[in-house]
Order: structure tokens, then C-alpha cells, then sequence
């Protein structure tokens, strides 16, 4: 039974200086500081149960977050819990329409960042507090703008179909995992040498799938995707990722020149506002066997449709904190599912994998029923942070046991890292003479 008032909610810039050691760079972002607009929220209710939301940043930029969080506060301050998710749609739709905030999105952005970091922390708190059914779920999707491919009635018609089988794919999560992918050897910012190191210790753990940063210097991808290449052999999986660095002609030019290392797919080519450009390079790539990614920066439902439509990718990477949270992504894994193309999800960041491994479990229990060309990134930075980090075994995401989304990061963390007045930061800012 859902119960209590919403009678608090606050929001923290925490911020962690991984650009200090290169983690995270790629070719667009060269020194991330992984970073989470952090939302908590209380209840009335006796059992004290707090939700925890978060959205990923990259450092400057947070404290924009931070203010759009507390503009969306009057929406869920003094609301009873059971009338925001009795009515999640509605819910959905009142924060992400508000009459003024929406001019500065709509459903994009800042705004939208926001929103998800205050609807992670209901589905946080709603999720401890009870369990869920299929109908109850589709009951939570916005369809505004994607009835012309996906009709609520069609959402209950995959779920409904998806109960065959669920039982034993629930024990197949619980026994193996979700299969996964690692980022972590090859971010751009890293010299060969680290590469090397940390590519041969996830050999080592047991990783056969592997994403390198490319897209800044041609020769130094060359050089860089050989070198992977050769060290994990040919058999292994190898995906590629520009973090929109290119035109479209020149993904096409780029990519023919890397081809010879097999990659799987190329992550975010070209501008992720770009369509028809994701279009255009599936069809010119597809010949050499190397797919298109993309969806990390995809603002919302709407674009996903449209890259569905148009064929304009190959695998599909919802992210957990760019969308409109469990309600936006519900939407996003159907529609997939209706176009049958596999979900690879965006994780790594700050707390993304924990939050979004729930998803892409859920998507094989409920959705797609498939591991057919299916993989989750993995990242293995800040975990230490949150009280229930992932559990990664022999390459695969273990199902969280843990009531709630394992948004809640440890009190001690949040504190120390703070911006700008934690003790991490305060000493740093000294160092750099701020
Ligand atoms: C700036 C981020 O680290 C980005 O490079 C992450 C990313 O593209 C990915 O994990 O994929
Ligand atoms: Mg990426």
C-alpha cells in the first residue's frame, strides 16, 4: 500500500574529480568530472523510507541542474505518494508540461535532466514501498506524440505476450546475469600503456566484449583500435564510440578507414539531433558489418521513434538519466521491441549502471525476452560510492535484491564530495589557487 506526503525535497551538486586521471574522456569530453544532480525525498510516513534520484552531469553545468530540480520542487512538495503514482501519467505530464518551465525544453535539456532526477527518486521511493504489475506500468508511459507507432493497447499486447516464458528467464538472471560490456580500458584521455595494463586485467576477469574511444586523431585510432585488437584477438567483440565528433560524410570516411579492426557498432557518429544523418551512415556502413549506436543524448521518446522509423540504427542505448526516468525509457524499450531492435543500454557515469541495469532486466523478464545481440555497458568507476553498488560477475550485471532503484549513495560520499564546499573539493579549489 503506497502511503505518505511528500514533505521534503532536496537536491545536492555532488561532484568527483575523474578528470584528474582521464576516466571518462572521449572525443567531444576531454576532462568529465562524473557528477550527479543528487535528489532526496521525504515522506510524512512513519517508516522514514526516503527517495533517492539522481541524473548525470559532467561537472560545470550541475548547479544548472540543481536550480531546474527546484523549480519542478512546488510539483511534488505535499503531494501524497499514492495520488503521484496512482496517476503517473498524469504526474509525468504535469512536470514535464508545466506552462512556463516547458519553454526551456519541452522534454529536453536541463529541464528534462531534472525531471529525471525527481522522478528516479519516486520510482525509488514507490519501489520500496510495493511491487509492480505489467498494466500498472503501461499505466505510467506519456503516449503523447508516439501513437502513430505505439498504441497503449499495443504496450499491454508485447507485456501481455512476454509473460511466456518469464519464470524461467527470471531464473536465468538470477543464475548468469545480464551480459555485459566494459568502457573502462580505452577511454581517449589514456596513454597506451594504461590501456595495455587494463585491457590485459579484463581479459584476465573474464570481459570479451570492449569499447574504444575514437574519433579525435585518425592515426592515433589506427593505432589505438590495433592494439586492442591484437591484444583481445580476433574472436572477441570490440565496439567503437566518436561521442558525435564527425559529419556525416565524414563517419562514413572515418569509419571505412577503421573497419579493418571489426568493429560490432559505432556509437553517437555524428550529431544525436540528427536523423536522417544516422540514416544515411547505417546504410553507407552496413555493407562492412559495422552497425550504428546511438542514444545516450537522444533528449527523449520522440527522437528514438523517429531513429526507429528511419532505420537509422542498429542498436539502441537508452539511458536512465536523459530520459523521463522508468516512465520515458518504458516507452522507449516497447517501441524497440515493435521495431525488433536490441537495446545496449548507456551506463558508467555516475551511478547509471546501478540505476539501469533494473531496465534492461526488466526489458528481458517483461519486454524482449531476447539476449540476441544484447549487451550492457559497464564502467567500474564511483561504484564505492553507493550503498547498493552493482554486483558484476564473470562479465555480467547480477539482478540488484535490494528494495528500491540503488540510487542512495553513501551519506559520507555526498558530504566529502560536495561542490564546492566539501572536503574534496575545498582542498582541491586551494590547490588550484580558487
Ligand atoms: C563523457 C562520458 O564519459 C562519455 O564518454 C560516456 C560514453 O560515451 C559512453 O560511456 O558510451
Ligand atoms: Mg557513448
Amino acid at each position: 500500500m503506497v502511503h505518505g506526503r511528500v514533505s521534503r525535497l532536496s537536491v545536492h551538486d555532488v561532484r568527483f574529480p575523474t578528470s584528474l586521471g582521464g576516466h571518462g574522456s572521449d572525443a567531444m569530453h576531454t576532462d568529465p568530472d562524473y557528477s550527479a544532480a543528487y535528489v532526496v525525498l521525504e515522506t510524512d510516513a512513519e517508516d522514514g523510507l526516503k527517495g533517492y534520484g539522481i541524473t548525470f552531469t559532467l561537472g560545470r553545468g550541475t548547479e544548472v541542474v540543481v536550480c531546474a530540480v527546484n523549480a519542478l520542487a512546488p510539483h511534488v512538495l505535499n503531494r501524497e505518494l499514492g495520488d503521484i503514482v496512482g496517476d503517473f501519467r498524469g504526474f509525468y505530464r504535469q512536470l514535464t508540461s508545466d506552462g512556463q518551465l516547458r519553454w526551456i525544453g519541452p522534454e529536453k535539456g536541463v529541464v528534462h535532466l531534472a525531471t529525471a532526477a525527481v522522478l528516479n527518486a519516486v520510482w525509488d521511493l514507490w519501489a520500496k514501498q510495493e511491487g509492480k504489475d505489467p498494466r500498472t506500468l503501461v499505466s505510467c508511459i506519456d503516449f503523447r506524440y508516439i501513437t502513430d507507432v505505439l498504441t497503449e493497447e499495443e504496450a499491454c499486447e508485447i507485456l501481455r505476450q512476454s509473460q511466456v516464458g518469464k519464470k524461467e528467464r527470471e531464473e536465468q538472471m538470477l543464475a548468469h546475469g545480464y551480459p555485459a560490456y566494459t568502457t573502462s580500458c580505452a577511454w581517449l584521455g589514456y596513454p597506451d600503456a594504461t590501456l595495455k595494463q587494463l585491457c590485459s586485467e579484463a581479459l584476465k576477469d573474464g570481459w570479451t566484449r570492449f569499447k574504444v574511444k575514437v574519433g579525435a586523431d585518425l592515426q592515433d585510432d589506427i593505432r589505438r583500435c590495433r592494439l586492442i585488437r591484437n591484444m583481445i584477438g580476433p574472436e572477441k567483440t570490440l565496439m567503437m564510440d566518436a561521442n558525435q565528433r564527425w559529419d556525416v560524410p565524414e563517419a562514413v570516411e572515418w569509419m571505412t578507414k577503421l573497419a579493418e579492426f571489426k568493429p560490432l557498432w559505432i556509437e553517437e557518429p555524428t550529431s544525436p539531433d540528427d536523423i536522417l544523418g544516422h540514416a544515411a551512415i547505417s546504410k553507407a556502413l552496413a555493407p562492412l558489418g559495422i552497425g550504428v549506436a546511438t542514444g545516450e543524448q537522444c533528449h527523449n521518446r520522440v527522437i528514438f521513434k523517429q531513429l526507429l522509423q528511419a532505420k537509422a540504427l542498429k542498436f539502441l542505448q537508452i539511458d536512465s538519466c536523459r530520459l523521463g526516468s522508468v516512465n520515458e525509457n518504458l516507452s522507449v524499450l516497447l517501441m524497440a521491441k515493435k521495431f525488433e531492435i536490441p537495446v545496449c543500454p548507456h551506463a558508467g557515469g555516475v551511478g547509471l549502471c546501478e540505476l539501469v541495469q533494473h531496465l534492461i532486466i526488466f526489458d528481458f523478464i517483461s519486454v524482449s525476452a531476447s539476449l540476441q545481440d544484447r549487451m550492457c555497458e559497464y564502467v567500474d568507476h564511483l561504484h564505492e560510492h553507493f550503498k547498493y553498488p552493482v554486483l558484476i560477475r564473470e562479465a555480467s550485471y547480477m539482478p540488484p535484491k535490494d528494495p528500491g532503484y540503488s540510487t542512495e549513495m553513501k551519506e559520507d560520499s555526498v558530504k566529502k564530495h560536495r561542490y564546492p564546499d566539501g572536503e574534496v573539493w575545498k582542498k582541491l579549489l586551494t590547490a588550484q589557487g580558487n
